[in-house]
């Protein structure tokens, strides 16, 4: 392969593996573990020495991922912090992320600037949980007030603590107990507002801004029957920048299970509410119909791009004018951020990333068994390949491979699978490349990238990103994708499509 195109692809690879976020504190220089025992005596203990001599924590020790915590949030942000045991434990480097993308929401010209004379940022965490940690992040990185609500009194109790041992921001945050009225009546979803606006749709990934999903019971799930969210507790004449919002995930402790790779605790209060995240979002969104203009933006993390997609579907119903998603990677971990609002954009936001759209391609494998690890699937995929006679080079570091297939191995693939030579685009390449410079003629492999993310214990996403765009043959990387995902659901999971 050239020079040339070895550059662009990795350029190409770069550009398509979302890092973290360029204003996070820990972009250029993640945490130094050394260091910080050197200064911190009560972490040295929990300071590990990994076989290639760099050092490690252990993750699956509770105490240590808490005494990281609190040593990263005094040391970069003079924040003192404490949670007691058990309690979920959030790594400030990921939450720092969904603080930057709130960042960066606010300061785009997506929509106009508030019409008030209010000159600082107000949000509104939506769970704030005892650890408290988007408030205090926002204040003192930014500078940021809040109001933070949580149900349980254990989280008011710890946040409240979180908030006044720290006199410098304390002025800037609110915890608010959400009031569980005995008597309250269930509610029903609102249909309000289900007109389609004329909407403007944005994701940073188009499929889930495009995906037309019927919004049947299988699509949304259980309705949200707990307490209220934001109606209820946002007062009234109140008005906000944004909410955000890390939901309890899952739907029962099991489903929540024990990810044998992190101790990041969490009670049940904190990680389970009936219809899991879906069924909470989804109340977020009626409440966001109901609130409307209160809230500049509204915004979400989301576990499930599966429930990503569901969620930009009632989005659309209930007739926003905006929806933006965004993709939190984590470790090995893959989350997404949802925002949408009620305010008119400014300008119309084209989505076309019809390139993009097809360079990458993702699918889940769900119900795996406890012991098969992601790189159990990591491994099996550059099997299957390397069988197939491609070239693998697999980073253990970042869980992902990349391979490349020349054209006759790819078509000996897609024969043994049966797509005919004609749809894969074949066909251009045997014309082409003969009377081709070579220099300048587009690549007749096909080169890409597959990344293997750890969703929920039992659950892995597998994503695949064309590295060069210019090969005659990349519209055979769907069907050889397609046949990936076969090969491994036969092998590792229940069949599901995601
Ligand atoms: C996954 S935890 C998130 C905690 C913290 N924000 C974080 O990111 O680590 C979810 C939190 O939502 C709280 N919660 C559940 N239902 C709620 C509701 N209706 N209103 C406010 N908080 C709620 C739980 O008590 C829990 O603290």
């Amino acid at each position: 392969m050239g020079r040339r195109n070895k550059r662009r692809r990795d350029q190409l690879e770069q550009r398509d593996r979302p890092t973290i976020h360029p204003h996070n504190k820990y972009s250029e220089n993640p945490p130094d573990f050394s260091l910080l025992a050197s200064l911190y005596p009560s972490f040295q203990p929990y300071v590990l020495c990994s076989n290639n001599g760099r050092p490690k924590i252990d993750w699956t020790d509770f105490n240590a991922t808490r005494e990281l915590t609190r040593i990263l949030l005094l040391h970069d942000h003079g924040v003192h912090w404490w949670i007691p045991d058990g309690q979920l434990c959030p790594t400030v480097p990921n939450r720092s992320n969904y603080i930057h993308w709130i960042e960066d929401l606010l300061a785009s010209e997506i929509i106009p600037k508030p019409d008030t004379s209010r000159d600082f940022v107000r949000g509104f965490d939506i769970g704030t949980g005892a650890n408290c940690i988007y408030p205090l992040l926002g204040a003192s990185l930014l500078g940021w007030k809040f109001v933070g609500s949580d149900v349980t009194d254990v989280a008011v109790e710890w946040a409240e603590k979180n908030v006044s041992n720290n006199p410098k921001i304390s002025a800037l945050i609110e915890i608010r107990k959400v009031e569980i009225a005995s008597d309250a009546p269930s509610r029903e979803p609102s249909n309000e507002g289900n007109e389609p606006s004329n909407e403007v749709y944005h994701g940073s990934g188009v499929e889930e801004a495009s995906n037309s999903v019927a919004l049947d019971d299988a699509t949304l799930g259980r309705s949200y029957m707990g307490p209220p969210v934001l109606c209820g507790v946002v007062r009234d004449g109140e008005t906000f920048d944004f909410c955000i919002c890390n939901p309890p995930f899952f739907e029962s402790m099991e489903e929540a299970g024990l990810n044998p790779k992190t101790s990041c605790g969490g009670t049940p209060a904190e990680m389970v509410c009936p219809g899991g995240e879906k069924a909470f979002i989804t109340r977020i969104i009626e409440d966001s119909v109901q609130l409307k203009h209160s809230f500049r933006w509204y915004t979400s993390m989301v576990g499930r791009k599966t429930n990503l997609k569901s969620l930009v579907a009632k989005l659309r119903e209930v007739g926003v004018t905006i929806v933006k998603t965004t993709e939190f990677v984590q470790g090995q971990t893959c989350r997404w951020g949802i925002a949408w609002s009620f305010v008119q954009p400014l300008k119309k936001i084209v989505t076309a990333q019809v390139v993009s759209e097809k360079r990458n391609l993702s699918f889940m494998l769900e119900g795996l068994q406890r012991q098969i690890s992601a790189m159990d699937v990591l491994k099996s995929i550059e099997s299957f390949f390397l069988a197939n006679g491609a070239s693998c080079k697999l980073n253990i570091h970042c869980f992902s491979v990349n391979i490349s297939v020349s054209f006759d191995r790819l078509n000996e693939i897609l024969k043994n699978i049966g797509i005919v030579e004609k749809a894969s685009g074949i066909e251009h390449l045997q014309w082409s490349h003969e009377e081709s410079d070579p220099s300048q003629c587009p690549s007749k492999d096909l080169s890409f990238c597959i990344s293997v993310f750890q969703q929920i214990p039992g659950t892995l996403l597998i994503k695949a990103s064309l590295l060069q765009k210019e090969s005659l043959v990349s519209g055979s990387f769907s069907p050889v994708i397609h046949r990936l995902e076969e090969v491994l659901k036969q092998k590792f999971g229940r069949e599901k499509a995601s």
